[in-house]
Order: structure tokens, then sequence, then C-alpha cells
């Protein structure tokens, strides 16, 4: 998307950066005003306009390719159907429960999708660092931790993810149960890995698509607006307003004339788009744009919040110089719209705007609505977590092409506690290859931060709006003193260490996992009953346990490919109990 205005901006930039390196490379320290310091240091930073011309377009023209792969990357089925990512693949892995269909459609897509880059992705991480190297950083995944401002930000990730991995376990432990129920034991180890392809998301990220499947109280009135959303004729235009409404509500800024204007909001018919949802700032004030092939649901509700959270932010610090328009860290970017969404989802927000038409307030329902929440957020803390621990290691060389699948593995059985469906082959696959930000190059470890540092948010917000009671059951809908909060600290864009900001919003200055915690206390109180009394082991100890059919050469045993679906299997398996 590089317009007039972004060509002048790139040549600007490098302009000054060129001047700025040549005067003050290594000498920074001697300016003594803070802010001018933290301009020039952001400025001197060239990244690729390191590189000679043509190591530029090699490396230009293998993030196009790479990205090129992935949006045009389709799954081949056994039945000959080739199935796109958008929105195909994405609602198969969302509603199918049939084991085999899930098992074709995940080994489609990696196959599809990881395979073809890895060359280019080892060539693309050399130029990369060599750029990085040209700025005075050891490596990419350096120079990316260096926008944290942490001496270890790795020991700070880390010791976040201990403080939370009992609470993934518990849920890890509950859900595996549930799917024990529906799979059956030849697919499911009660003491081992859950097979990845059964958790409603290409990528297991977020299990909030086989909630279903784990309600605690069924029957109770229900959390998701997306019956609601289809009843009252949703479109994404819609979608958007009712999100621009709740910012705001809080006094917060409406969208610009521009944004109406030149955002895409829908998936065109006529042509290729990279449909993975995104923000942009053009840095003129007024130009600010979404592009998203939005579906109307509740999680695209979500998503077009997370959107104009970055939207919002962009037009907060618009008044910034250049370069202290950018969040105080980027998970502060990436925690905007997630903080919003967190009362926006509340059973009652929905019923307020009328995208529910009930709403139960016992303990059962509210125990449904938390696990509702839990199989979004907790579920994605080790995915957050590990895609930049796999990457900050390819980057500063301790992984190389020929490790690139069996630590991408490693760390999904470590953290996630999950395994692939099917066998890995260590030379041809390349599964971190087949999710977006890897393609993309687009750092990950901002997710984590912004997942935990969300609920510090929400919970100061939800304070200055007077919320009394259980904290996940806070809307500040309409607080105008909860939306000053947040505007002041997103006014200061990346002027200032996050601390400072974080000090500004939450009243102290450390990323701290106590909000979290306490958000969702009384379901991990729930689960860890409800383990208990099931006798549940916690964790996966079998962790070289795999599923029946793994090993076969086409990922399933002899006998299931006479049938095309598991619930066929389930016959032949009745029949043998009997
Ligand atoms: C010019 C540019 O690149 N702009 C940046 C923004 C900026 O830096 O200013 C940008 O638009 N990045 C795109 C990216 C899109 C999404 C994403 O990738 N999400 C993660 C993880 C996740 C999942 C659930 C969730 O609730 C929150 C996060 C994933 O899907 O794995 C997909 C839908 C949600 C957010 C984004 O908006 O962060
Ligand atoms: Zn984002």
């Amino acid at each position: 998307m590089m317009n007039e205005e972004n060509l002048r901006y790139a040549e600007f930039s490098l302009e000054y950066g060129t001047q700025a390196k040549a005067l003050f490379e290594g000498k920074t320290t001697e300016i003594t005003d803070a802010e001018a310091r933290r301009q020039i240091e952001s400025i001197m930073i060239l990244g690729t306009a390191n590189l000679t011309p043509e190591k530029q377009t090699r490396y230009n023209n293998l993030a196009g390719w790479m990205q090129a792969n992935y949006s045009t990357a389709m799954a081949v089925m056994p039945d000959g159907r080739e199935l796109p990512l958008d929105p195909d693949l994405t609602a198969l892995m969302a509603t199918s429960r049939d084991y085999l269909e899930l098992k074709n459609a995940w080994k489609g897509w990696y196959e599809a999708a990881g395979r073809p880059i890895k060359d280019s992705y080892e060539e693309f991480v050399a130029l990369s660092n060599e750029a990085s190297k040209a700025d005075g950083f050891n490596d990419t995944g350096e120079y990316w931790r260096s926008w944290y401002e942490e001496v270890d930000l790795e020991g700070v990730t880390e010791q976040l993810w201990i403080d939370l991995k009992p609470l993934y376990e518990e849920l890890h432990a509950f859900v595996r149960r549930k799917l024990y129920d529906v799979y059956g034991p030849n697919y499911i180890n009660l003491k081992g890995p859950i097979p990845a392809h059964l958790l409603g998301n290409m990528w297991a990220q977020q299990w909030g698509n086989v909630y279903d499947l784990v309600e605690p109280y069924p029957g109770k009135a229900g959390v998701d607006a997306t019956p609601g959303m289809l009843d009252q004729g949703y479109d994404a235009l819609k979608m958007f307003e009712v999100s621009e409404e709740f910012f705001t509500s809080l006094g917060l800024l409406n969208m610009t004339q521009e944004f109406w204007n030149f955002s895409m909001i829908t998936k065109p018919a006529d042509r290729d788009v990279v449909c993975h949802a995104s923000a942009w700032d053009f840095y003129n004030q007024k130009d600010f744009r979404i592009k998203m092939c939005t579906v109307v649901n509740m999680e695209d509700l979500i998503t077009v919040h997370h959107e104009m959270g970055h939207i919002q932010y962009f037009q907060q610090y618009a008044h910034q110089p250049i370069p202290f328009r950018g969040g105080a860290n980027p998970g502060f970017h990436e925690a905007v719209g997630d903080t919003l969404a967190l009362s926006v989802s509340t059973p009652k927000h929905l019923l307020e705007i009328n995208l529910l038409d009930s709403v139960e307030t016992d303990t059962e329902a509210d125990i449904n609505y938390l696990m509702s929440q839990a199989m979004d957020k907790i579920a994605f803390l080790p995915f957050g977590y590990m895609i930049d621990k796999w990457r900050w290691r390819v980057f500063d060389g301790a992984t190389d092409k020929a490790n690139y699948q069996s630590t991408w593995d490693d760390l999904r059985l470590q953290y996630q506690g999950i395994v692939p469906p099917v066998e890995r082959d260590n030379t041809l696959d390349f599964d971190p290859g087949a999710k977006f930000h890897i393609p993309a190059n687009t750092p990950y470890i901002r997710y984590f931060v912004s997942f935990v540092i969300q609920f510090q948010f929400y919970e100061a917000m939800c304070l200055e709006a007077g919320h009394q009671g259980e904290l996940y059951k806070c809307d500040f809908y309409n607080s105008k003193e909860a939306g000053a909060k947040l505007a002041a600290m997103l006014q200061m864009g990346s002027s200032k260490p996050w601390p400072e900001a974080m000090q500004a919003i939450v009243g102290s200055n450390k990323m701290s996992t106590a909000s979290l915690r306490r958000y969702f206390q009384p379901l991990t109180d729930w689960l860890h009953a409800q383990n208990v009394a099931n006798g549940e082991t916690v964790g996966w100890p079998e962790d070289t346990w795999r599923p029946m059919g793994f090993a076969s050469p086409d990922g399933a045993p002899a006998f299931l490919e006479q049938y095309n679906s598991t619930s066929e299997v389930k016959l032949f398996e009745a029949v043998d109990a009997e």
C-alpha cells in the first residue's frame, strides 16, 4: 500500500536517518535532551536501507513472494477440492467435528503455505540480519526486542509465562477431557498432548470455536453475539459503526472521513487481496485505514474492535513528531482494541446493544461466560509466547534451516501441549511458514504482552468508571472518565519509555499478570475443582504419545480410509465394542 505520501515519507526518513547516523552514530549519549536523544535514536535506524540496492531488491522480492504464497495457498483435499484459508479453511477448522476432514484440511494448508517458502525464509533471515547488524544490533531479533527497552525481555516474558502456565494447564486438561468425550481414546490421550487440528483454529492459537464442546452448563442463555448479529441483519459496515460508537461513547475520537472513504472492509470479488486484517497510519494526521475481509460473526466483531484500537491510537498521537507516532511499546498498540472488546463482550453489554435477547446472571451463566473468554484469552498465551521464542533463535543463529521444523514442534509440545495430527518431515515441512506473521515478518511477542497488559488497562478503566463487584462483569460503556484515562496514555505515543505510559493509565509502572488472574479467578477455581473431581492429569506427561494414524503414510490408518469421515468410524468402533 505504498502511495505518494508513503513514498515521500520513506525518502524523508532515509535522508534524515542517513544524516543522523553520520552525525551521531556511537555518540547519542552526548545528546543531553532526552526527547531529542529518543528521536535521533529512532531516526538513525535505517533497516534494509543499509543494504546495497541489489540486496534491498532481493529482500523485497523475497518478502513479496512469501506474502504472495501465503495469500494464494490452498489446501488440496482428498476429493480434489482446493480450499483457500479465507473464508473456507477458517470456517472448516471452526465448524467441522470430523477428525479426518480436519486432518486433511490441516495437512493440506501446512503443506501449501509452509513448504514452498522454507528456502526463501532462510535467505530472507540472512538479509534481515545483515541490515540489523549495520544498525548496531547482533541480529534482527535483538532489534525487535529493543523496542521494549528491557535489559532482559526474554527473562521478563518467561516470568510472565511462569505465572500464567498453571491457568493454561488447568484449561488444557479440562478441554482435553471434553475432546476425549467426542473423539474417543484412539485420538485423545488423557495424559498426553492434544492433536493440533481439533481446537477450532488452524494454529490452535484460540479455541473459541470449540466452546460448544466444552460449555460447562449447557442450556443457559448464550454469550455468543453471532445469532443476534445475523438476526439483526448486520453487515460489515454496521459492525464498524457499532465499534466506532463504543469508542465515542467513552469520549474518544470519531473515525475520519478518509477512514470511511478509503478503508476496505469486505473481501473484493474481483481481485486477490491479503485478507489478514490490518490497520494503516499514513502519517498525515487524517488518512487512517483498515483493510479486512469482514465476516458477520462475533469473532470478527472482536477483530473490528482490535483494528479500530490501532486507528484510535494513530489518531490520539497524530500531533506527536513522527518518530514518536508509535505505541509506548508494540504490546500497547495491540492492547487498545482488545481492552475495549473485553467490555463489549460482556453479556450485559451485548444485551444493551440488542445482540443477545436474554442474559442470565447466576453463577453457572458466569462460569459459561468466563469459559468462553478463557478459550480465546488463556488458550492464546503459550502460542503468543512461543512464536518469537522460536524466531529469536532463528535470527541469532541457534536454529538453522535443518532445525526449523523440529524446534517448532518441540516448542508447540512444550508450551501449548499440542501435537500435529500427522508426522512431520523435517526436510520438507516448514510449519512456521503457515502462520501469517512469519512470511509477513511481523513480530509476535507484542501479542503475548498485550494479552497480559490489556487486563491491567481494563481493570484501570473499570475502576475509573466506578465499577463495583467482579472484574469480568465490568462494562465501562459511556464512561467519559474511563475514556479520558485511556486517551491520556494514548496521546503520549512512544515519546516516553513505556513504564511512564503504564504509570499514566494503571498507576504502577510494571507489567503484571495480577489483573488477568483476578479476572479469571472464579473460572480457575472452578476448573481446578472439576479437574480434581475427574481425577485429571494436569499437563501432558505422556508427551511421546501420538494419535492413531499419525505415522501411517497418508496420516490415517488403513481401515479409516474406507470411510470418508469419522462418523462412520464411530459405527465401526461401536460394532467392535459389542
Ligand atoms: C500496517 C500494519 O501492519 N499494522 C498493524 C498494526 C500496527 O502495528 O499498527 C496490523 O494491522 N497488523 C495486523 C494484525 C491483524 C490481527 C493479527 O494478526 N492478530 C494475531 C494475534 C491476535 C489474535 C486475536 C486478537 O484478539 C488479537 C491478536 C493473529 O491473528 O495471530 C488479525 C486479527 C487481529 C489482529 C493486527 O492488527 O495486529
Ligand atoms: Zn493488532
